[in-house]
C-alpha cells in the first residue's frame, strides 16, 4: 500500500483530487452517470446544484463511505483512494466537516484542538510526542487564532453560539493540516453575521498546500468565497467556472439558479 501519510508538500495549482469516469448507482438507481471531477490546490471550489445532484454523494465517495460502481478517484495525483477505507482516507489527508457540529461539548476549545492532534497517525503521533509543549501550544495558538476563537479559548465548547462550534470543528480539522478539505453546507443555520465570519474565515483557508471544497446552497456565501464552481444535475457536472459566469449561464438557470 502506498505510504500515505509520508507524502511530498503539494504543488500549488496542482490536482489535490481527480475524478474520472465515476459512477455511482444504489440498486437501480444511477446516482451518478459518469462523472470527472478536479480540485486543484490554492482554490476553494464550490459544488453545487439543486437537491439530489449528487453532491453528497461525491463527497461520500471521496472519503470511502461510498464504493463507486466504475472510476478512479485520486488523490495528490498518485494516491487511489477507492482501494483505501475511511480512515487511512482520513489519515491521507482528506477532512471533512459535516453539517451539524460534534464538537466536544465538555471540554474547553483549546482542549478540543489538542485532542484532534492526537487523532493523527501513529508516525506522525511519534512526531508529536517529540514535539516540545511550546510546540504544540503555538499550534493550537495558530490555529485559535486562524478560526478567531483565541478569546474563547478557555471556555467550554458547550457555551459556544452555532457558528462558533462550527469554527471550532473546522479547527480541529485543520489541526491535521488536511490536504483537501471538505464542508458540508458550512453556514446552514448561522445568521448573517455569523455567515459573513465565515466567509472571511473559509477565504483565510485558501492555501498552495490545500485544497477547499464546499457544498453550499447559499449563493451568496458561495459567491464570496469561491474561486470556481462545479454545477451538478442528475449527476452530472453541467457548468465549471466563476459563480458570476454560472448565474449567467442558461442550463444552470433552467435546473437550479434561475427556478
Ligand atoms: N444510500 C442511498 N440509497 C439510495 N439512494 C440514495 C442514497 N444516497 C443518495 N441517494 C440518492 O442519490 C441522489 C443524489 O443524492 P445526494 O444526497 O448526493 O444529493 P445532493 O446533491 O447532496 O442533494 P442535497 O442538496 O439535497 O443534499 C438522490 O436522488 C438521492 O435520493
Amino acid at each position: 500500500m502506498t505510504a500515505v501519510t509520508d507524502q511530498k508538500n503539494p504543488t500549488p495549482g496542482a490536482q489535490a483530487i481527480q475524478i474520472d469516469g465515476l459512477r455511482v448507482s444504489f440498486g437501480d438507481f444511477v446516482a451518478i452517470p459518469h462523472l470527472t471531477f478536479i480540485a486543484r490546490y490554492g482554490e476553494v471550489h464550490g459544488v453545487i446544484g439543486p437537491n439530489g445532484a449528487g453532491k453528497t454523494t461525491m463527497m461520500d465517495v471521496i472519503t470511502g463511505k461510498t464504493k463507486p460502481k466504475k472510476g478512479t478517484v485520486r488523490l495528490d495525483g498518485s494516491i487511489d483512494l477507492l482501494g483505501l477505507d475511511e480512515p487511512t482516507i482520513a489519515l491521507a489527508g482528506v477532512g471533512r466537516k459535516f453539517q451539524k457540529p460534534s464538537v466536544f461539548e465538555a471540554l474547553s476549545v483549546r482542549e478540543n484542538l489538542e485532542i484532534a492532534l492526537r487523532l493523527k497517525p501513529r508516525s506522525i503521533l511519534a512526531e508529536l510526542r517529540n514535539w516540545s509543549d511550546r510546540r504544540r501550544v503555538a499550534r493550537v495558538g495558530e490555529v485559535l487564532n486562524e478560526i478567531g476563537l483565541s478569546a474563547q479559548a478557555d471556555l467550554s465548547a458547550g457555551v459556544l453560539a452555532h457558528g462558533q462550534k462550527q469554527w471550532l470543528e473546522i479547527g480541529m480539522l485543520l489541526m491535521q493540516r488536511p490536504k483537501l478539505l471538505m464542508l458540508d453546507e458550512p453556514v446552514a443555520g448561522m445568521t448573517d453575521e455569523e455567515t459573513s465570519h465565515t466567509a472571511d474565515l473559509v477565504r483565510r483557508l485558501r492555501s498552495p498546500e490545500r485544497a477547499v471544497l464546499v457544498i453550499e446552497h447559499d449563493m451568496a456565501f458561495v459567491e464570496e468565497i469561491a474561486d470556481r464552481v462545479t454545477v451538478l444535475h442528475e449527476g452530472n457536472p453541467i457548468f465549471e467556472g466563476r459563480m458570476e459566469d454560472a448565474r449567467q449561464d442558461a442550463q444552470v438557470r433552467a435546473v437550479y439558479l434561475g427556478r
